[in-house]
Order: C-alpha cells, then sequence, then structure tokens
C-alpha cells in the first residue's frame, strides 16, 4: 500500500490547476445509461473512483473510450447486464448510482447493496422509496435489491431528509419516466445542478434544479451530447486551506469562487486575504490563522467534505474553534490521528473543541477515508520533521495527482510505493 512521506514547514506558492468534481463525474458516468447515443464528457478528473465507475460501466456493457484531452466518450447502445456486483460496489458507494437509470432504460436492475463506511451507515433506503413511488418493485435479497418496473411513472416524491446521491438517482429515474416527477426537499448541491445541466443537453426536461423543489417532465428517449464537467469545489477548498494553513500564497486555476462561499467565509474569518475571477481563486495568508467555529449542513451551507480540512486549520490556530457534523455520524476518524501530531482536540458527541496549539510533530499517521487523509496531509505541511501518512489509497479516490500538485506549490512530499 502506497504512503506518503512528508517535511513538514514550507510556506505554500504558486499556482495549481484544479480538476474536474469527482461528485459531478460520478452521477455524469451513469447518465450515460440513459441513452443509446454518445455521452462525451469533458474535464474528467483522473480518480481511483472514476476508474472504478468505468471499470462497472464497462461490466454492464457500455462502450467507454477515453480521449488524451481529459475528456471520455460513453455509449450504452445494448446492455450485457443489469447488474452492478458486490466486489464492484463495495469500494465506492456511489456506484448505487446506475441503479436509477438502469431500471428507467431496461425496466430492471440488479444492484449490490453499497453496505457501510469509515465515515456512517450511509443507507440508501431514500432511493428506493423514491424508486417505489415511480411504481418500481422492489425487494432486497441477499445484500441486493432486485428493481422492475416496466415503465416508471413520474411522482411526488418528499425525502425527509437531503440526500445528494439520492436526488442524483431520482432525477435521472424520472427523466425517462411516464409523467412529472417532482422532487422536494431536494439536494441543492451545485453537483446536482452539474448533473441536471448535462441531462439537459441530453434532451431531458427539468426545472428547479439548485432548489429544493425539481420538476422532472419525463420524455420517450434522450439523445447524445457533450458536457464538461465543473470544477471540483472541494479539492479547491482543500488546496486553499493549505495555502491558509502554512500562511502561504496559491492561485488556483480552473476554479469558480460561487460554488464554495461557504468555505471562502470562513477563510476570510480565519484571516485569508481571497481574490476571485471568473475561473480562478487566489488566497494570501499573512498571519497565523485564527480558530473558527462551523457546523456541517447541506449546501448552501458548510460541507461535511471540508470539515476535516478545517479541523487541521484549526489545530494550528490561535484560538479555540469548534467543529459540528450534523451529516454522517462517525466522521471523526481524522481527530486520533491529528492528536498523534499533537493536536488538542476534545470530542464530545458531534462536537470536536480544538484548542489551537503553537506547533504540530511529525508522526506516522493514518488515513481513513477520503477526506480524513486529506486532513492528515495538511496537517502534515506544518508539522515540525517527518510525517508518514499510511492507506492513501482513499486519497487516490478523490485527489488527482496529490503529491505532484502539492510539490508544485513547494510541498515536500513523496510517495512511497
Ligand atoms: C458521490 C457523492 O456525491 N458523495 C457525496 C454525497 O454522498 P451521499 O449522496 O452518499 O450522501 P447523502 O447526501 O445521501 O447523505 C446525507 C445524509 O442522508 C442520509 N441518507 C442518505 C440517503 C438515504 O437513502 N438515506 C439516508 O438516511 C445519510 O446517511 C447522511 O446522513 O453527499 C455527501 C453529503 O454532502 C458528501 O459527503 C459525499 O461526498
Ligand atoms: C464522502 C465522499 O465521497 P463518497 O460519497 O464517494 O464516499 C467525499 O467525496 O468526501
Amino acid at each position: 500500500m502506497d504512503k506518503l512521506a512528508m517535511q513538514g514547514g514550507v510556506r505554500l506558492s504558486g499556482e495549481v490547476r484544479i480538476s474536474g468534481a469527482k461528485n459531478a463525474a460520478l452521477p455524469m458516468l451513469c447518465a450515460g445509461l440513459l441513452s443509446a447515443d454518445i455521452l462525451r464528457l469533458e474535464n474528467l478528473p483522473k480518480l481511483k473512483d472514476i476508474s472504478t465507475s468505468l471499470t462497472l460501466l464497462g461490466h454492464i456493457g457500455m462502450q467507454v473510450s477515453l480521449d488524451d484531452q481529459g475528456g471520455v466518450a460513453l455509449q450504452a447502445a445494448h446492455l450485457d447486464r443489469l447488474e452492478a456486483p458486490y466486489e464492484l460496489v463495495k469500494t465506492m458507494r456511489a456506484s448505487i448510482l446506475v441503479l436509477g437509470p438502469i431500471l428507467a432504460r431496461y425496466g430492471e436492475a440488479r444492484v449490490s447493496l453499497p453496505g457501510g463506511c469509515a465515515i456512517g451507515s450511509r443507507p440508501v433506503d431514500l432511493h428506493i422509496k423514491g424508486l417505489q413511488a415511480m411504481g418500481a418493485e422492489i425487494h432486497i435479497e441477499h445484500g441486493y435489491i432486485h428493481a422492475k418496473a416496466s415503465r416508471l411513472k413520474g411522482a411526488r416524491i418528499f425525502m425527509d431528509t437531503v440526500t445528494v446521491t439520492g436526488t442524483e438517482n431520482l432525477m435521472m429515474a424520472a427523466t425517462l419516466a411516464d409523467g412529472m416527477t417532482v422532487l422536494e426537499n431536494a439536494a441543492r448541491e451545485p453537483e446536482v445542478v452539474d448533473l441536471a445541466n448535462c441531462l439537459i443537453a441530453m434532451g431531458a426536461r427539468i426545472e428547479g434544479a439548485g432548489s429544493d423543489v425539481i420538476f422532472i417532465h419525463g420524455v420517450d428517449r434522450l439523445h447524445g451530447a457533450t458536457h464538461k464537467i465543473m470544477p471540483d469545489r472541494i479539492e479547491t477548498g482543500t488546496y486553499l486551506v493549505a495555502a491558509a494553513i502554512t500562511q502561504g500564497q496559491v492561485r488556483l486555476l480552473n476554479t469558480r469562487a460561487d460554488i464554495i462561499e461557504s468555505v471562502l467565509d470562513k477563510l476570510r474569518e480565519a484571516g485569508a486575504h481571497i481574490d476571485v475571477g471568473n475561473d480562478w481563486i487566489s488566497l494570501e495568508m499573512h498571519t497565523r490563522p485564527k480558530a473558527v467555529n462551523l457546523k456541517t449542513a447541506p449546501y448552501p451551507a458548510f460541507p461535511t467534505d471540508m470539515q476535516a480540512q478545517f479541523m487541521a486549520l484549526n489545530c494550528i490556530a490561535e484560538g479555540v474553534g469548534t467543529v459540528t457534523e450534523t451529516i454522517f455520524e462517525n466522521r471523526f476518524m481524522h481527530v486520533q490521528e491529528m492528536q498523534r501530531l499533537g493536536a488538542d482536540i476534545a470530542v464530545e458527541g458531534n462536537t470536536a473543541l480544538v484548542r489551537g496549539v503553537d506547533r504540530l510533530e511529525g508522526a506516522v499517521v493514518m488515513a481513513t477515508d477520503l477526506r480524513a487523509s486529506a486532513s492528515l496531509v495538511l496537517a502534515a505541511l506544518v508539522a515540525e520533521g517527518e510525517s508518514i501518512i499510511e492507506r492513501i489509497y482513499h486519497i487516490d479516490r478523490g485527489y488527482e495527482c496529490i503529491e505532484e500538485k502539492f510539490a508544485q506549490l513547494g510541498a515536500r512530499i513523496r510517495r512511497i510505493k
């Protein structure tokens, strides 16, 4: 298993290009199942989760052709198998996103239940209830969801918890349903909007994406399209925190400020100077960061996927910050590892009280999930001496060329194979 070896103490400076968004790309790859024509996606990030998805889609029978400009052409003219097996689903929960599209287009699907993961139990009951409301017959047997429907019917669906992939799965399924579907209490995340725009380019009739009520008028078929995947707002936020934590100066290219306002606000509160343009964001930090209080919640509030990174910032900040996690019940796995680096953190329930310390010390730490791993890289950037981060396969799920990008900003980081 690969590890990262890092020497802390360098102020980051320079420019980095932000990749396409993992969490927009994953549903869009599955959207390719909704049409027999070619869907071309540009700005596809090179990530483990993307190759896992492409393997799964290839297994189902989709033709996949990557080009050398960072794009992919997908064609699901005929599918060989209407199933997503456990072996392919277990490493990536987003595999559940094949359920809605396969069922809507082929009237039948068999998808392994994804199971729990490090950050929480993450059930998919709302995906299932929504499809049942659209007329699907669903039963669960031997760990698999078996779904059938001759043609899905439009329905009014209220989701009692805001779910991002749940909204995406149901929105995709509804594009080919008979009649209108209304998704209430829908997720407003920018990735939902990007997916809706991709589906609209394929001929879907969708209104309201980005608000909490989405209307989808079903059509008989979708056609081919070309769509450019939005920038990754979590990768963007992670590099901004890296600049802030090291009191550095970075400019991020190929990204947008309007998708991470809540994160930019917290960085300003911590003392950062931020400038933005149409497709770039720059950050300068001249002083030790000030601790911030934050609470995660669905978009447009502060994202759970940035919680661990801000915990790292608070570890070396001036003052005391509270970090409250409201989305996932077990998303503080990084706390113990940060304590190994010398952080002063006390957890009570879903709140962590972080007292900023003057210095962190390098140590061997273990990555437990994707964003926890990123937060350990951030902490290691400022820890004195060497840190070794083990099990970084988590990081490769969601950060393209992480060591190259950090090295480009001056960080002392290398991968040990
Ligand atoms: C691939 C992708 O886009 N992943 C993102 C997506 O995950 P994902 O879509 O899996 O997360 P959800 O938005 O569904 O989860 C939000 C909350 O709803 C609960 N829930 C969800 C579905 C369901 O059927 N029943 C239920 O109870 C979950 O356990 C969780 O407590 O949104 C999360 C919340 O912003 C992010 O952290 C993930 O990075
Ligand atoms: C939790 C995440 O991803 P996933 O939903 O794919 O596990 C994430 O991107 O931080």
